[in-house]
């Protein structure tokens, strides 16, 4: 499953300090023919980061992950993990355990195969961070799907892994549940690096720093999410009228820095300047010349979903 590639010597002495991403992959490809399947994925995953792994149904997330975690084979390319194997904990989009046992006894057993010297608190607390304190007794049998990925994330986390691999970590949990996970990931941040795959982007630009985007089998992008996002803030504005907004849509149609207007919906205007710069400049003179009863101006928010479209050409 994992390969360690010998570090070439740094002549920088700050370099010699760094020790490198927590999991890079290098050509990674696995072929399941008629285009499917993931194809030279070069993932690299900075120590102490919450990656996430995004891209929509079928996109190669369960199987770039299954490669990484050596549950299935790749037939070219490599997997270097910048931890020891030992220390990296991996948590299925399906978690199975053996349904006669508790949900403490569980957790205990997966913690006992990482750390032989495992202690009652650790299980308590494993448990706690997962929210299934209450359900401890339980045998594992009677647990809904999100109580059986509550478990899942408490056995990975029962051993303190340094590296977390979990696949759709948030898929079968109820709002409440997910709000819960995601706080629980966010709050790993510089302890424990995380990778997670979702296709719920807004779960992800809340508690990701990095993100790779995957569309069928190619990572199109990665890099932090900050970024992603600023690189795709488009110079477009979204005014708020007391009037439906017909006519203030046919005076910005006369100027020549404006690309598009559209109404949005009566009342809603969205007009798409050529540049940031134009937008700014003449809008407000626009607005007063127009005599419109403004409610609200503002730019028309940039998130990971917008840039997300912008990179796999999804028209919006
Ligand atoms: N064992 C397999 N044999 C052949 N094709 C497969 C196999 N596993 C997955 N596929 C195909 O490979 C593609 C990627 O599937 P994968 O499950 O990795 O995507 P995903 O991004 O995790 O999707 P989802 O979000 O729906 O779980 C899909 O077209 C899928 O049908």
């Amino acid at each position: 499953m994992a390969h360690f590639l010998p570090r070439p010597v740094p002549s920088d002495p700050l370099a010699a300090s760094d020790p490198g991403p927590a999991l890079s992959t290098h050509g990674l490809t696995r072929d399941y023919g008629r285009g499917t399947g993931v194809f030279d994925v070069g993932l690299v995953v900075p120590r102490g980061c919450v990656y996430g792994l995004v891209g929509p149904n079928g996109a190669g997330k369960t199987t770039l992950l299954s490669l990484i975690n050596g549950l299935r084979r790749a037939d070219s390319g490599e997997v270097v993990f910048g931890v020891p194997a030992h220390r990296v904990a991996v948590c299925t989009d399906v978690p199975e355990f053996e349904p006669w046992l508790g949900a403490e006894e569980a957790v205990e057993l997966a913690g006992r195969l990482v750390n032989p010297d495992l202690r009652p608190e650790n299980v308590k607390n494993a448990l706690h961070r997962a929210g299934l304190v209450e359900a401890a007794d339980r045998r594992v049998g009677s647990f809904s799907r999100g109580m059986t990925q509550r478990l899942g994330l408490a056995a990975a986390l029962v051993g303190e892994p340094d590296l977390m691999i979990l696949d759709e970590p948030t898929s079968a949990l109820d709002p409440r549940g997910r709000a819960e996970v995601l706080d629980l990931v966010a709050g790993m941040r510089g302890r424990t690096t995380v990778v997670f795959s979702s296709h719920i982007l807004a779960d992800v630009q809340r508690v990701c720093d990095h993100v790779g985007v995957l569309r069928a089998g190619r990572l199109l992008y990665q890099g932090p999410v900050a970024e992603l996002v600023a690189e795709h803030v488009r110079p477009t504005w979204l005014i708020r009228l007391r009037d439906d907004g017909a006519a203030l849509c046919r005076t910005f149609a006369a100027e020549d820095w404006v690309v598009r207007v559209s109404s949005v919906r009566p009342g809603l205007v969205r007009v798409h300047a050529r540049t940031v710069e134009d937008g700014e400049r003449h809008i407000l003179g626009v607005l007063d010349r127009s005599g419109a009863r403004v409610i609200s101006v503002g730019p028309e928010e940039s998130d990971l979903e917008s840039a997300f479209l912008s990179i796999t050409g999804a028209a919006r």
